[in-house]
């Protein structure tokens, strides 16, 4: 895999909040899933990666070369998706266009006229009168219609119902098809990354506290499902774990003692979201 964004000892303060030393690496062909509660860091992250907001330290480089120095040859590579997305609610899809375009040297109006009729917008429509799932298709048209390479997002299906996330995310495989291609969005809705993400970041109180393969973190953690009476002694085991008269339910990140340490009990794969749970606030 091919390194495309590195972010290394990225840290900000605000006031009592602060990222501390992040860092983390985007590959090529990668939908990165970049994953924490409400108030963890996503969008700080990714406001300083995109220069919106001045980090204290840290290192951001694109293909090697810093974000800051190169940041007209940055800028023309990435595409931007942010939950606020700025729009003139009294322009038209068009006109708005017409404001964003330049601001780009590789701008591509004929594939900005095929990814609005592909998606089923119209040129004349106003702003205002997007759906919010249509408000987001056209935020992802103008993000990629200037042959973008990454397309960074935060909180993309925020507000959106499962038919249109569900379309988002096929739109974002098909964009990862393509060679070069890399998708970092941020959600703290896992259960679209659980379909799509190859790799997913955690970030929990400004920190990285898991940073893997997908894939490898669904094979290192288990659900494991039994009676509360075979709990004594092996409550170690587990990351989190819940607990009634009907039984207990808990996360390990060692599926392997417990199989040893625990007769009839159920195993299963978990979720992106139990994963997360098992390592917030920790
Ligand atoms: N401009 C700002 N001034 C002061 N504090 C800020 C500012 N922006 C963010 N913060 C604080 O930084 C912390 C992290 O916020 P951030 O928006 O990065 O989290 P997040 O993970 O994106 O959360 P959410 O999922 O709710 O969007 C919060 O405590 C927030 O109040």
């Amino acid at each position: 895999m091919k390194p495309m964004l590195e972010v290394k000892g990225l840290s900000k303060s605000w006031g009592d909040f602060g990222l501390k030393d992040v860092s983390f690496t985007l590959y090529e062909g990668c939908i990165t899933g970049f994953i924490g509660v409400n108030g963890a860091g996503k969008t700080t992250t990714i406001k300083s990666i995109l220069g919106l907001t001045r980090k204290d330290a840290g290192n951001i480089t694109f293909y090697g070369k810093d974000t800051q120095r190169y940041e007209r040859e940055f800028k023309n590579r990435i595409g931007i998706v942010l939950s606020d997305g700025n729009f003139y609610d009294d322009l038209n899809l068009l006109e708005m266009k017409s404001i964003i375009a330049p601001s780009y040297s590789n701008w591509d109006n004929a594939i900005f006229v095929k990814r609005m009729e592909r998606f089923g917008l119209s040129a004349n429509q106003k702003i205002k009168t997007l759906s919010k799932g249509m408000r987001m298709k056209y935020s992802i048209v103008l993000a990629i219609s200037h042959h973008a390479d990454l397309l960074i997002m935060d909180e993309p299906t925020s507000g959106l119902d499962p038919q249109v996330r569900s379309e988002l995310m096929n739109i974002l495989l098909e964009f990862v098809k393509e060679e070069g291609k890399s998708v970092f969005f941020s959600s703290h809705v896992t259960s679209d990354l659980d379909k799509v993400a190859d790799a997913l970041i955690l970030i929990d109180k400004g920190r990285v506290v898991l940073d893997e393969e997908k894939d490898v973190l669904r094979e290192r953690h288990s659900v494991v499902k039994g009676d509360c009476r075979q709990l004594d002694g092996v409550r170690d085991l587990f990351l989190t774990l819940e607990e009634t008269k009907y039984g207990f339910t808990g996360l390990t990140d060692n599926p392997a003692a417990v199989h040893k340490q625990m007769k009839d009990v159920l195993f299963e794969r978990p979720s992106v979201e139990e994963i997360m749970l098992g390592y917030i606030g920790r």
